[in-house]
């Protein structure tokens, strides 16, 4: 566990990181509610001693006392206000970070399965939800338990009959938030849910490419009826929980009406009885009101507290999430130098199956189907295969036989314990993280770009390349000429993903960025499907120079984009069938050939040979 990760194991363990802020904010809580119960034990002696008997003097010193006492009350809670405001800002502030940095750590699995609504709704409601708890609820409970000893003292001295009521506010008020709180707790959990669910729904279909699905499938009123269904879900919870709160502050209502009434009938036969004066009356009726507050608070902050830790334990739950199988990483492993500049690449007896979803992700912020379990065979069997500096690999198969599979475990975006991957003789397990990302780099059909300029695009791989390096990388990707015309050239926003852009040009784009690294282990998947033949030429004459003495795995459908490879492999249904250069595979006569039959013939009928 991370020192990060270990600061969510518990909430009092969180907060000892603010112990100091937390301290002050309490005790301006606890000076405030003893400030708020004295003015009525002043109250009372302004109308016992000054008066009832008349004494003119003691009503001005004691009234004198009154205002004073209500202005540093008013200052101490605006103190008080704005403090726990500022420390709820700073605590969502390191639990934003936290949460951000820790899901960057995460295993490319988690994100194969986390909903983005639902991430989204952590890092925004959930951590709000732990905001106010601190913020807000912590406070006030403190509050609440203070004024409520320090009025139920002041009561039982004043007359210690009236504090028997207490001995019946007190368990009738529990009674209420033991009914209420599990309800609110469970309508809230089902409301967040519901919100993740919106979420992911609009993160989804206003993509650029989620719109144009649904657009392309004349899918609006079925994606708009899902949408609204979502949205009833949310509305149903959401009123769930205020019909809840309004119960609870009804039952509330009811329970200190009739308290306020007896005591009135109680107080008053004991004033005329002349066993109670009319002060203490007064300040009974007072203290009671003040009293109210806190038991009412107390046990309808029991809801809001429930609702924090829900928040914080939904928080926790990510921060301490450990993958486990072949999707966790191998932290506890010492990591080794990769000393070796143009490294050889080996796969030696390796086998991977896909592990199920609730080793990869946090289940909670999975969707449910995705939940089921299902078991997989494997996806890559006893693969042997060797790619030295300075050659290229090609990797060719039907889909769906495990050719980027294969290409993932060298970029260690999933990793086996069966069999080994090495890079210059180390486990690829045992290389540091900055080692893996210096020595292999990968391209592949799906080409992300970040909504930015097309230089910080290109600089996210060498954030210290010169212009002329861009221009060069750019040239021998072939995508100069167009990012010489554009107006902005450069400095041109490509939109989001990259939207803006043709798919061929986000492949060159992408290339060049690989141009700009040249890690000393390249993988290619798929990464010039999109261009032409006569561009993708140009592009692999480029790469022969740019990239001229790296280990290369260029996978590919397109087999004349692996004809010239020093080796081509294979693959069907996740084991190498067939390996050799492009004319001892023909003459063998197996899959290969009829692979590449099969593309002649398509051609041909295509009138393109
Ligand atoms: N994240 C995943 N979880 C579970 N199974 C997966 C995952 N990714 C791929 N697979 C499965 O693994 C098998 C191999 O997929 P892979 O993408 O490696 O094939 P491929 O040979 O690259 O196919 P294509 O040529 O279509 O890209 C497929 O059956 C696929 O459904």
């Amino acid at each position: 566990m991370t020192d990060r990760s270990a600061r969510y194991r518990s909430l009092p363990g969180f907060l000892r990181g603010f112990s100091a802020g937390v301290l002050l904010q309490m005790l301006l809580v606890l000076v405030n509610s003893v400030l708020v119960v004295l003015p009525v034990l002043v109250g009372q002696r302004l109308i016992d001693d000054g008066v009832l008997r008349g004494d003119i003097g003691l009503v001005f010193a004691l009234g004198g006392l009154l205002v004073a006492l209500t202005l540093v009350q008013a200052g101490i809670s605006y103190a008080e206000n704005v403090y726990s405001s500022r420390l709820g800002e700073r605590l969502t502030l390191r639990i934003r970070g936290d949460l951000f940095a820790h899901l960057h750590t995460q295993r490319p699995g988690f994100f194969a399965y986390a909903r983005p609504g639902a991430v989204v709704s952590r890092i925004h409601g959930d951590v709000r939800g732990v905001q106010q708890l601190v913020s807000s609820t912590v406070p006030a409970l403190t509050g609440a338990v203070s004024t409520l000893v320090v009025a139920g003292l002041g009561l039982l001295l004043l007359e210690w009959r009236a504090s028997l009521v207490l001995l019946v506010l007190a368990p009738v008020m529990y009674g209420l938030a033991v009914y209420f709180a599990p309800r609110v707790r469970d309508a809230t959990q089902r409301e967040m849910g519901a919100y993740a669910d919106l979420d992911t729904c609009v993160t989804e279909q206003f993509s650029a490419e989620g719109a144009e699905v649904v657009r392309l499938h004349g899918a609006h009123d079925t994606m708009a009826e899902r949408f609204v269904a979502t949205a009833a879900r949310v509305r149903a919870h959401a009123l769930r929980q205020v019909r809840l709160g309004a119960g609870f502050g009804a039952a509330v209502s009811v329970t200190t009406g009739l308290i306020g009434a007896a005591i009135y009938v109680v107080g008053g036969l004991w004033v005329v009885s002349e066993t109670m004066t009319m002060g203490t009356l007064v300040a009974v009726v007072a203290l009671l009101g003040r009293l109210y507050g806190p038991i009412a608070m107390l046990s309808g902050i029991k809801m809001e507290l429930v609702a924090g830790l829900v928040s914080f334990g939904r928080v926790a739950e990510i921060m301490r999430f450990r993958p486990t199988g072949s999707g966790a990483p191998v932290e506890a492993r010492p990591t080794r130098a990769m000393a070796e500049p143009r490294p050889s690449v080996v796969l030696n007896g390796v086998s991977f199956t896909y592990p199920s979803p609730e080793r990869l992700v946090v289940p909670s912020l999975a969707a449910e189907h995705d939940l089921v379990e299902v078991t997989r065979g494997p996806t890559l069997r006893d693969i042997d295969l060797t790619i030295e500096p300075g050659t290229t690999v090609g990797l060719v198969g039907r889909s769906g036989a495990g050719k980027s599979t294969l290409a993932r475990l060298l970029t260690r975006t999933w990793e086996t314990a069966h069999g080994r991957v090495e890079i210059a003789g180390t486990d690829i397990r045992d290389l540091s993280a900055d080692d893996l990302q210096r020595t292999v780099g990968a391209v592949t059909q799906e080409t992300f770009l970040f909504n930015d300029t097309i230089r910080a695009n290109l600089l996210f791989a060498r954030a210290a390349a010169e212009e002329k390096d861009l221009v060069r990388v750019c040239r021998a990707a072939q995508i100069w000429e167009m990012v010489r015309n554009l107006p902005d050239g450069l400095d041109t926003v490509v939109g989001d993903r990259g939207v803006r852009l043709s798919g061929g040009e986000r492949q060159r784009l992408a290339l060049a960025r690989l141009f700009l690294k040249a890690p000393p282990v390249v993988v290619l998947d798929e990464a010039t499907s999109h261009l032409d033949n006569e561009t993708e030429r140009a592009v692999q004459q480029a790469m022969r120079t740019e990239l001229a003495d790296r280990a290369r795995l260029v996978i590919a459908h397109r087999l004349a984009t692996v004809r010239e490879a020093d080796l081509i492999v294979v693959m069907a249904d996740g084991r190498i069938e067939e390996r050799g250069t492009h004319e001892q595979l023909m003459d063998l006569g197996g899959l290969y050939s009829r692979l590449v039959d099969a593309q002649g013939r398509g051609l041909e009928k295509a009138g393109l040979k």
